[in-house]
């Protein structure tokens, strides 16, 4: 026994030599490099001196987008940071957003090589980081043409109204306990999402927020942006990377394996009953797909169809839920605001009857709390990481070939050279005669770009923005709302909790009062 643990004393001793040997190699490289990249091109942007092997990671702190915020506060708002042996720039105003994402968005159509995509997303077989080039072309045309055209989009509306009105029937008739909102919409819009991508619901209407399986799909899906947000020491640093130090790597395998577990019941079970029934969703279109080539001889593979709806359904869940739920706590916080929105939706829609997606376009008011919503609370407050594919030039400073490009979409919202008042929610700087009047939130305007800009914006954000619009719309014009236990308004928490998504710190606990005629809440 002794010997044997000498034995594995002298490996892990062998082992850590070679890793310092690897590191002190790689930083000496990293000098030599840096010095003649420096003497070759203008100087790097501005930023706070790096540590010694783990460069600038400590100064991400606790809530990076915050962190990253405050240090464009200091050096200002192209800045350029060290994480471990990989350069990031990063950038926290409209314009330095606008020269990465519109200028210079050809280099920097990729994403960087990340243990996310690797253990998550089946080894960038997916749409979401696939590099730039045929295959990620063949996904993106896919699910543009088959999920998000108008076309698509026209023909699974009565779905997603049927979901949500399922989600109003269900919360008229809570007992007198709170319910917790967000997990009801998250329900709400995985089932939308389910009926049209799988043509059936994913979970049972999660009655009161109780259906475990929806718990479970709901943990899943947070757990994904927790881990794909938290800056993994291996991906900066990759010698340390199969040594996995805060066990990211490790539960990204194991929550890869319940994901695959799930999509691949789904199929599973999409097989033995496409057998009996004729199906008209995505997947069946998807697998309709699998034998022809497209135009660059390119078909498509059953890891990639499962890589397709991890990413649909992670993608597009919980950002429309947890969105909505921001925007109803935003409306109880402001008893005027939400009374000026019911007041529209009494006007345009009435009492007698539910919201439609074609009311949507009549609601001025409601349009502008959903951008306001959308600045205040980007669901991705850094965006998705690019890669730059060249070295280039964005004002006079050098952006190494390599360097991973963020976007602090929520510093950049909030931007009080750009924004009056940027902490406040009104909804009126939207409208005609406010300072941001005709300022729209689909990538064109980069002073607020929460589905990001460019070539790999959001694939989704036609789905998103409607999803957003049709939930609030319907709570606001269904519901009154009062904060659990008679809360005061002053006291709801409206802080942030971490991940690549910007989940609320407390879930939203609310009594909803039903305002309608009562047979809105009991037709099918
Ligand atoms: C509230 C709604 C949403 C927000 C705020 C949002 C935000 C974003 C952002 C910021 C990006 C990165 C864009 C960039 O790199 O510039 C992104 C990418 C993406 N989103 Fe969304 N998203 C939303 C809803 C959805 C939905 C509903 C789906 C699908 C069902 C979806 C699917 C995707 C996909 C597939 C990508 C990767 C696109 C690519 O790399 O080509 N998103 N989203």
């Amino acid at each position: 026994m002794r010997v044997l643990h000498i034995c594995i004393t002298k490996q892990k001793m062998c082992a850590w030599i070679i890793g310092f040997g690897t590191i002190a190699a790689s930083i000496l490289i990293y000098n030599v490099v840096k010095l003649i990249t420096s003497r070759c091109s203008g100087p790097l942007p501005p930023g706070p001196k790096p540590w010694p092997i783990m460069g600038n990671l400590p100064h991400l702190g606790a809530v990076p987008h915050h962190s990253l915020a405050a240090l464009a506060r200091v050096y200002g708002p192209l800045i350029h940071l060290r994480l471990g042996f990989v350069h990031v720039v990063v950038a926290a105003s409209a314009s330095v957003a606008e020269q990465f994402l519109k200028v210079h968005d050809a280099n920097f159509s990729s994403r960087p090589p990340n243990a996310g995509a690797k253990y998550i997303a089946y080894n960038y077989q997916d749409l979401v980081f696939a590099p730039y080039g045929p295959r990620w072309r063949l996904l993106r045309k896919i699910t543009s043409l088959h999920l998000f055209s108008a076309k698509a989009m026209d023909e699974f509306k009565h779905l997603r109204q049927e979901e949500v009105a399922r989600l109003t029937r269900n919360l008229a008739s809570s007992d007198s306990k709170a319910v917790n909102l967000g997990q009801l919409l998250n329900v709400c819009a995985t089932n939308a999402l389910g009926r049209v991508m799988l043509g059936r619901r994913v979970f049972n209407d999660g009655n009161g927020g109780c259906d475990p399986k929806a718990d479970e799909f709901k943990s899943m899906v947070v757990e994904v942006m927790v881990l794909a947000g938290v800056f993994n020491i291996g991906d900066f640093i990759p010698s340390l990377e199969c040594l996995d130090l805060q066990g990211v790597q490790a539960k990204m395998k194991n929550l890869h394996k319940r994901f695959d577990a799930f999509l691949t019941n789904i199929i599973e079970d999409h097989k033995t009953s496409s057998k009996t029934e004729q199906h008209k969703d995505l997947l069946s279109t998807l697998l309709s797909l699998k034998d022809v080539p497209d135009d660059d001889g390119n078909k498509l593979t059953d890891t990639e169809i499962k890589a397709l709806l991890l990413n649909m359904f992670t993608a597009g869940t919980d950002t429309s839920s947890s969105t909505t739920e921001w925007a109803i706590a935003e409306l109880i916080r402001s008893p005027k605001i939400l009374a000026k929105v019911q007041q529209e939706l009494d006007i345009v829609v009435g009492r007698d009857r539910n919201v439609r997606e074609e009311d949507l376009t009549h609601l001025p008011y409601l349009q502008a709390v959903i951008k306001e919503t959308f600045r205040l609370h980007p669901s991705t407050p850094l965006s998705l990481p690019r890669v730059a594919a060249e070295s280039c030039e964005i004002f006079g400073y050098h952006i190494p070939k390599g360097s991973t490009l963020l976007v602090n979409v929520w510093a950049i919202a909030r931007d009080p050279k750009e924004w009056a008042n940027p902490l406040e929610f009104k909804p009126e700087r939207f409208l005609p005669g406010g300072d941001k009047a005709d300022v729209d939130i689909k990538g064109n305007v980069f002073e607020v770009i929460p589905f990001g800009a460019g070539r790999r914006i959001c694939a989704g954000i036609n789905l998103g923005l409607r999803m957003v619009q049709l939930l609030t719309a319907t709570l606001a014009h269904s519901f009154d709302w009062e904060l659990e236990n008679g809360l005061n308004l002053e006291k709801l928490n409206m802080d942030e909790a971490y991940g690549l998504t910007l989940q609320r710190a407390e879930p939203l606990l609310v009594h909803p009062m039903p305002r309608l005629s009562p047979h809105v809440y009991s037709s099918s």
